[in-house]
Protein backbone atom coordinates (compact mmCIF):
# COMPACT_ATOMS: atom_id res chain seq x y z
CA UNK A 1 0.00 0.00 0.00
CA UNK A 2 3.30 2.56 -0.05
CA UNK A 3 2.37 5.45 -2.89
CA UNK A 4 4.40 4.28 -5.55
CA UNK A 5 5.43 5.22 -8.99
CA UNK A 6 5.62 2.40 -11.19
CA UNK A 7 8.86 2.81 -13.57
CA UNK A 8 10.09 0.75 -16.24
CA UNK A 9 13.62 -0.22 -15.44
CA UNK A 10 17.05 0.43 -17.08
CA UNK A 11 18.52 -3.32 -18.91
CA UNK A 12 21.40 -3.04 -15.89
CA UNK A 13 19.57 -3.03 -13.07
CA UNK A 14 20.54 -5.12 -10.42
CA UNK A 15 18.09 -6.67 -7.80
CA UNK A 16 17.58 -9.28 -5.29
CA UNK A 17 16.45 -12.44 -6.09
CA UNK A 18 15.05 -14.39 -2.78
CA UNK A 19 17.60 -16.93 -1.58
CA UNK A 20 14.60 -19.86 -2.36
CA UNK A 21 14.92 -18.46 -5.84
CA UNK A 22 18.31 -17.88 -6.61
CA UNK A 23 19.45 -21.47 -6.13
CA UNK A 24 16.64 -22.36 -8.85
CA UNK A 25 17.62 -22.43 -12.69
CA UNK A 26 15.86 -18.62 -13.48
CA UNK A 27 15.86 -16.64 -16.31
CA UNK A 28 14.66 -13.17 -15.93
CA UNK A 29 14.86 -10.22 -18.56
CA UNK A 30 15.60 -7.39 -16.73
CA UNK A 31 14.31 -4.95 -19.29
CA UNK A 32 10.80 -6.86 -18.92
CA UNK A 33 10.81 -5.92 -15.36
CA UNK A 34 8.68 -3.30 -13.17
CA UNK A 35 10.20 -1.70 -10.43
CA UNK A 36 8.11 0.50 -7.61
CA UNK A 37 9.67 3.73 -6.91
CA UNK A 38 8.89 5.04 -3.40
CA UNK A 39 6.75 7.73 -4.14
CA UNK A 40 8.35 10.28 -1.43
CA UNK A 41 12.02 9.37 -3.72
CA UNK A 42 9.93 11.21 -6.36
CA UNK A 43 9.88 15.03 -6.28
CA UNK A 44 6.59 16.80 -8.32
CA UNK A 45 8.42 19.91 -9.38
CA UNK A 46 10.27 17.67 -12.14
CA UNK A 47 8.27 17.87 -14.93
CA UNK A 48 10.77 15.72 -17.33
CA UNK A 49 12.15 12.47 -17.40
CA UNK A 50 11.63 10.37 -14.39
CA UNK A 51 14.44 7.96 -14.56
CA UNK A 52 17.48 6.44 -16.52
CA UNK A 53 18.25 7.25 -20.31
CA UNK A 54 15.55 5.06 -21.43
CA UNK A 55 12.80 6.24 -19.66
CA UNK A 56 10.20 8.26 -21.74
CA UNK A 57 8.00 8.32 -18.49
CA UNK A 58 6.12 11.99 -17.99
CA UNK A 59 6.09 12.97 -13.96
CA UNK A 60 2.40 12.15 -12.60
CA UNK A 61 0.23 14.93 -12.17
CA UNK A 62 0.37 16.66 -8.72
CA UNK A 63 -3.50 15.19 -8.41
CA UNK A 64 -4.69 12.77 -11.07
CA UNK A 65 -7.84 13.44 -12.48
CA UNK A 66 -11.13 11.43 -13.18
CA UNK A 67 -13.20 9.67 -15.93
CA UNK A 68 -17.33 10.08 -15.61
CA UNK A 69 -19.21 8.29 -18.43
CA UNK A 70 -22.99 8.99 -19.34
CA UNK A 71 -24.52 6.78 -21.47
CA UNK A 72 -28.16 6.05 -23.09
CA UNK A 73 -30.11 5.80 -26.10
CA UNK A 74 -30.82 8.83 -27.76
CA UNK A 75 -33.46 11.45 -26.16
CA UNK A 76 -32.11 10.19 -23.12
CA UNK A 77 -30.68 13.56 -21.98
CA UNK A 78 -26.81 12.57 -22.16
CA UNK A 79 -26.25 16.12 -23.91
CA UNK A 80 -28.06 17.77 -21.63
CA UNK A 81 -26.25 16.15 -18.81
CA UNK A 82 -22.58 16.87 -19.90
CA UNK A 83 -23.77 20.30 -20.31
CA UNK A 84 -25.34 20.39 -16.65
CA UNK A 85 -21.95 18.93 -15.56
CA UNK A 86 -19.36 20.93 -16.77
CA UNK A 87 -21.61 24.62 -16.48
CA UNK A 88 -21.04 23.27 -12.91
CA UNK A 89 -17.73 22.90 -12.90
CA UNK A 90 -17.28 25.84 -14.62
CA UNK A 91 -19.37 28.07 -11.90
CA UNK A 92 -17.22 26.19 -9.51
CA UNK A 93 -13.82 28.11 -11.36
CA UNK A 94 -12.34 25.40 -13.17
CA UNK A 95 -11.32 25.61 -16.75
CA UNK A 96 -13.40 23.46 -19.11
CA UNK A 97 -13.97 22.45 -23.22
CA UNK A 98 -15.86 20.30 -24.89
CA UNK A 99 -15.36 18.36 -27.29
CA UNK A 100 -17.71 16.98 -30.21
CA UNK A 101 -17.52 14.57 -33.29
CA UNK A 102 -17.20 16.88 -36.54
CA UNK A 103 -19.31 14.10 -38.32
CA UNK A 104 -22.66 15.94 -36.63
CA UNK A 105 -22.73 18.80 -38.58
CA UNK A 106 -26.88 19.35 -37.80
CA UNK A 107 -26.70 22.18 -35.50
CA UNK A 108 -23.14 24.43 -37.10
CA UNK A 109 -19.89 22.95 -36.18
CA UNK A 110 -18.57 24.85 -33.24
CA UNK A 111 -21.87 24.43 -31.25
CA UNK A 112 -23.48 21.27 -29.17
CA UNK A 113 -26.96 21.79 -28.70
CA UNK A 114 -29.14 19.04 -27.16
CA UNK A 115 -32.57 17.66 -28.37
CA UNK A 116 -34.29 20.73 -26.54
CA UNK A 117 -32.63 23.13 -28.07
CA UNK A 118 -29.17 23.88 -24.87
CA UNK A 119 -26.45 25.44 -26.78
CA UNK A 120 -22.93 25.39 -25.65
CA UNK A 121 -19.44 26.25 -27.75
CA UNK A 122 -17.67 23.14 -28.68
CA UNK A 123 -14.58 21.79 -30.24
CA UNK A 124 -15.30 19.57 -33.53
CA UNK A 125 -13.04 16.75 -34.04
CA UNK A 126 -11.96 14.07 -36.41
CA UNK A 127 -9.67 12.06 -33.63
CA UNK A 128 -9.16 13.18 -29.84
CA UNK A 129 -5.92 12.77 -30.18
CA UNK A 130 -5.56 16.10 -31.99
CA UNK A 131 -7.13 18.12 -29.40
CA UNK A 132 -3.93 19.34 -27.22
CA UNK A 133 -2.16 20.76 -30.58
CA UNK A 134 -5.50 22.31 -31.45
CA UNK A 135 -6.81 23.80 -28.38
CA UNK A 136 -3.03 24.90 -27.78
CA UNK A 137 -0.33 22.97 -25.71
CA UNK A 138 -0.13 25.93 -23.02
CA UNK A 139 -4.47 26.10 -22.62
CA UNK A 140 -4.75 22.35 -22.54
CA UNK A 141 -1.99 22.54 -19.11
CA UNK A 142 -4.46 25.12 -17.62
CA UNK A 143 -7.28 23.08 -18.63
CA UNK A 144 -8.97 21.23 -15.42
CA UNK A 145 -12.15 19.38 -17.53
CA UNK A 146 -12.78 17.85 -20.71
CA UNK A 147 -16.51 16.76 -22.20
CA UNK A 148 -16.98 14.40 -24.72
CA UNK A 149 -19.95 14.70 -26.56
CA UNK A 150 -21.08 11.62 -29.02
CA UNK A 151 -18.19 10.05 -28.03
CA UNK A 152 -18.91 6.60 -29.78
CA UNK A 153 -17.68 8.22 -32.37
CA UNK A 154 -13.89 8.54 -31.45
CA UNK A 155 -12.02 5.75 -32.65
CA UNK A 156 -9.25 6.66 -29.87
CA UNK A 157 -11.32 7.33 -26.91
CA UNK A 158 -9.45 4.92 -24.65
CA UNK A 159 -6.28 6.24 -25.00
CA UNK A 160 -6.97 9.80 -24.77
CA UNK A 161 -9.14 9.50 -21.51
CA UNK A 162 -6.31 7.42 -20.38
CA UNK A 163 -3.98 9.73 -20.91
CA UNK A 164 -6.33 12.93 -19.96
CA UNK A 165 -7.08 11.45 -16.57
CA UNK A 166 -3.79 9.16 -15.57
CA UNK A 167 -1.01 11.31 -16.69
CA UNK A 168 -2.39 14.87 -17.61
CA UNK A 169 -4.88 14.94 -14.01
CA UNK A 170 -7.53 16.28 -16.08
CA UNK A 171 -11.49 15.46 -15.15
CA UNK A 172 -12.96 14.02 -18.56
CA UNK A 173 -16.65 13.58 -18.45
CA UNK A 174 -17.67 11.20 -21.53
CA UNK A 175 -21.32 11.24 -22.95
CA UNK A 176 -22.35 8.87 -26.30
CA UNK A 177 -24.61 6.13 -27.18
CA UNK A 178 -23.79 2.64 -25.76
CA UNK A 179 -25.24 0.54 -28.05
CA UNK A 180 -26.39 1.36 -32.07
CA UNK A 181 -29.83 0.59 -33.49
CA UNK A 182 -29.17 -2.91 -33.82
CA UNK A 183 -28.54 -2.73 -29.70
CA UNK A 184 -24.44 -3.47 -30.34
CA UNK A 185 -22.04 -1.77 -28.47
CA UNK A 186 -21.20 1.30 -30.30
CA UNK A 187 -17.61 2.34 -31.16
CA UNK A 188 -15.04 2.39 -27.40
CA UNK A 189 -18.03 3.95 -25.76
CA UNK A 190 -17.68 0.28 -23.45
CA UNK A 191 -14.05 0.17 -23.68
CA UNK A 192 -14.03 2.80 -20.88
CA UNK A 193 -16.31 1.38 -18.27
CA UNK A 194 -13.11 -0.41 -17.03
CA UNK A 195 -10.87 2.77 -16.34
CA UNK A 196 -14.03 4.90 -14.95
CA UNK A 197 -14.86 6.69 -11.72
CA UNK A 198 -18.40 6.58 -12.33
CA UNK A 199 -21.13 5.15 -15.30
CA UNK A 200 -24.61 6.83 -15.35
CA UNK A 201 -27.03 5.20 -17.31
CA UNK A 202 -29.90 7.54 -18.57
CA UNK A 203 -33.47 6.56 -20.13
CA UNK A 204 -35.73 8.34 -22.31
CA UNK A 205 -39.90 8.16 -22.64
CA UNK A 206 -40.62 5.29 -25.19
CA UNK A 207 -42.32 6.63 -28.42
CA UNK A 208 -44.55 4.41 -28.50
CA UNK A 209 -46.41 3.58 -25.00
CA UNK A 210 -44.23 6.08 -22.83
CA UNK A 211 -42.59 3.74 -20.23
CA UNK A 212 -38.90 3.99 -20.00
CA UNK A 213 -36.93 3.52 -23.23
CA UNK A 214 -33.61 1.88 -23.17
CA UNK A 215 -32.89 1.37 -26.78
CA UNK A 216 -32.88 3.33 -30.16
CA UNK A 217 -35.05 2.33 -32.78
CA UNK A 218 -33.78 3.41 -36.37
CA UNK A 219 -37.26 4.23 -38.42
CA UNK A 220 -35.44 4.07 -41.75
CA UNK A 221 -33.96 1.26 -44.03
CA UNK A 222 -30.29 2.20 -44.03
CA UNK A 223 -27.74 -0.45 -42.71
CA UNK A 224 -24.71 1.24 -42.07
CA UNK A 225 -23.60 1.30 -37.94
CA UNK A 226 -23.46 5.62 -38.22
CA UNK A 227 -25.80 7.35 -39.77
CA UNK A 228 -26.39 11.25 -38.25
CA UNK A 229 -29.77 12.69 -37.76
CA UNK A 230 -32.94 12.76 -35.09
CA UNK A 231 -36.14 12.26 -34.86
CA UNK A 232 -36.32 11.87 -38.67
CA UNK A 233 -34.51 8.90 -38.37
CA UNK A 234 -34.66 7.29 -34.98
CA UNK A 235 -36.60 6.95 -31.72
CA UNK A 236 -35.99 5.66 -28.36
CA UNK A 237 -37.89 2.48 -27.61
CA UNK A 238 -38.72 0.59 -24.44
CA UNK A 239 -37.29 -3.28 -24.92
CA UNK A 240 -41.34 -4.47 -26.09
CA UNK A 241 -41.22 -1.85 -28.64
CA UNK A 242 -37.79 -2.84 -29.35
CA UNK A 243 -38.80 -5.97 -30.07
CA UNK A 244 -41.74 -5.45 -31.85
CA UNK A 245 -40.24 -2.52 -34.29
CA UNK A 246 -37.28 -4.73 -35.61
CA UNK A 247 -40.32 -7.13 -36.59
CA UNK A 248 -42.39 -4.66 -38.38
CA UNK A 249 -39.10 -3.06 -40.02
CA UNK A 250 -37.85 -6.62 -41.22
CA UNK A 251 -41.63 -7.58 -42.24
CA UNK A 252 -41.86 -4.53 -43.82
CA UNK A 253 -38.64 -4.46 -45.85
CA UNK A 254 -39.80 -8.13 -47.03
CA UNK A 255 -42.87 -6.92 -48.37
CA UNK A 256 -41.12 -3.81 -49.75
CA UNK A 257 -38.20 -5.96 -51.62
CA UNK A 258 -40.67 -8.12 -52.78
CA UNK A 259 -42.86 -5.44 -54.48
CA UNK A 260 -39.39 -3.39 -55.46
CA UNK A 261 -41.15 -0.53 -53.63
CA UNK A 262 -38.39 2.08 -52.74
CA UNK A 263 -39.17 3.67 -49.38
CA UNK A 264 -36.81 5.90 -47.00
CA UNK A 265 -39.33 5.54 -43.44
CA UNK A 266 -40.84 2.32 -42.88
CA UNK A 267 -41.88 3.69 -38.89
CA UNK A 268 -44.30 6.11 -37.70
CA UNK A 269 -44.34 5.88 -34.14
CA UNK A 270 -48.64 5.29 -33.99
CA UNK A 271 -48.52 2.63 -36.62
CA UNK A 272 -45.69 0.40 -34.28
CA UNK A 273 -48.40 -2.44 -32.99
CA UNK A 274 -47.89 -2.84 -29.22
N1 LIG B 1 -38.88 10.29 -26.32
C1 LIG B 1 -38.21 11.16 -25.59
N2 LIG B 1 -37.84 10.84 -24.34
C2 LIG B 1 -37.16 11.72 -23.58
N3 LIG B 1 -36.81 12.95 -23.97
C3 LIG B 1 -37.15 13.33 -25.21
C4 LIG B 1 -37.85 12.47 -26.07
N4 LIG B 1 -38.06 13.12 -27.24
C5 LIG B 1 -37.48 14.34 -27.12
N5 LIG B 1 -36.94 14.49 -25.89
C6 LIG B 1 -36.25 15.69 -25.39
O1 LIG B 1 -34.86 15.44 -25.50
C7 LIG B 1 -34.20 15.99 -24.38
C8 LIG B 1 -32.86 15.32 -24.20
O2 LIG B 1 -32.00 15.78 -25.23
P1 LIG B 1 -30.45 15.46 -25.23
O3 LIG B 1 -29.83 15.89 -23.94
O4 LIG B 1 -29.90 16.07 -26.48
O5 LIG B 1 -30.45 13.86 -25.31
P2 LIG B 1 -29.32 12.86 -25.86
O6 LIG B 1 -28.02 13.59 -25.88
O7 LIG B 1 -29.33 11.71 -24.90
O8 LIG B 1 -29.78 12.44 -27.23
C9 LIG B 1 -35.17 15.77 -23.26
O9 LIG B 1 -34.98 16.70 -22.22
C10 LIG B 1 -36.54 15.97 -23.94
O10 LIG B 1 -36.96 17.30 -23.84
C1 LIG C 1 -28.57 4.72 -32.76
C2 LIG C 1 -27.58 5.32 -33.71
C3 LIG C 1 -27.34 6.68 -33.71
N1 LIG C 1 -26.45 7.23 -34.55
C4 LIG C 1 -26.21 8.68 -34.56
C5 LIG C 1 -27.44 9.51 -34.64
C6 LIG C 1 -27.06 10.80 -33.97
O1 LIG C 1 -26.45 11.64 -34.95
C7 LIG C 1 -26.03 10.35 -32.94
C8 LIG C 1 -26.60 10.23 -31.55
O2 LIG C 1 -26.95 11.50 -31.04
P1 LIG C 1 -27.56 11.73 -29.57
O3 LIG C 1 -26.83 12.92 -29.04
O4 LIG C 1 -27.32 10.50 -28.73
O5 LIG C 1 -29.01 12.01 -29.75
O6 LIG C 1 -25.59 9.06 -33.36
C9 LIG C 1 -25.74 6.43 -35.43
O7 LIG C 1 -24.89 6.91 -36.20
N2 LIG C 1 -25.97 5.07 -35.45
C10 LIG C 1 -26.86 4.49 -34.61
O8 LIG C 1 -27.03 3.23 -34.68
Amino acid sequence: TYPCLLTRTCPSLSFQIPQTLSNKSLSIQTSNILRLRPFSSFNPSFSSSVEGPNSRMKAPPLSYGEIHVIVGPMFAGKTTALLHRIQTESNNGRSVAIIKSNKDTRYGLNSIVTHDGAKFPCWPLSDLSSFRQKFGVDAYEKLDVIGIDEAQFFEDLYDFCCKAADLDGKTVIVAGLDGDYLRRSFGSVLDIIPIADSVTKLTARCEVCGKRAFFTLRKTRDTQTELIGGADVYMPVCRQHYVNGQVAIEATRVVLESQKIPCDSYLEAPSLPS
